[in-house]
């Protein structure tokens, strides 16, 4: 089990919440009272600052019921929140793109989290070809 330490930026601001045995996944809200026309975008404050455990990083992703609540996209389809965002003042928060007028009362559940261990550090070399036979894509299976 990881402790994780949490600054939360208003006294109201809804906890984070470990919901065992539906999703490991842990839902994020608005921390303020949000209104977008049509065409919008906004960064959405989340209202916490966290200190990822040590080879972590964050994955940020919409809950599936937020377009169809909300009408709005995240802009950059997943957010990554990286182990350096660590301080006291590094809020989270959601970028999104308004595709309707819409309204997001404070401290709606808009998107959700998980933590996921950092990847092994990588070296690229340069070459002229690659052994393996093509494999092929963009539909070239068929539909
Ligand atoms: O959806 C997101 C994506 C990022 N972040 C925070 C955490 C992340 O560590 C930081 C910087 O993100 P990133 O490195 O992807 O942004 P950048 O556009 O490359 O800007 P920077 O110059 O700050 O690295 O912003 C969020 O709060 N929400």
């Amino acid at each position: 089990m990881e402790t994780i330490r949490v600054k939360y930026f208003s006294d109201d601001s809804p906890r984070l919440c470990y919901v065992e045995g539906k999703s490991d996944w842990i839902d994020l809200s608005a921390a303020e009272d949000v209104t977008l026309s049509a065409g919008e975008f906004r960064l959405i404050p989340l209202g916490i600052a966290v200190a990822l455990p040590e080879g972590y990083e964050a994955h940020i992703v919409p809950r599936s019921s937020t377009f169809k609540n909300y009408g709005i996209l995240q802009a950059n389809s997943m957010g990554v929140v990286d182990w350096s965002y660590r301080g006291s003042g590094d809020e989270w928060r959601m970028p999104v793109y308004a595709t309707r007028n819409t309204s997001i009362p404070k401290g709606s559940r808009i998107c959700q989290f998980r933590i996921m261990a950092h990847q092994p550090r990588l070296v690229f070399e340069t070459c002229t070809s690659l052994e393996e036979s093509d494999r092929g894509g963009f539909g070239s299976t068929g539909k």
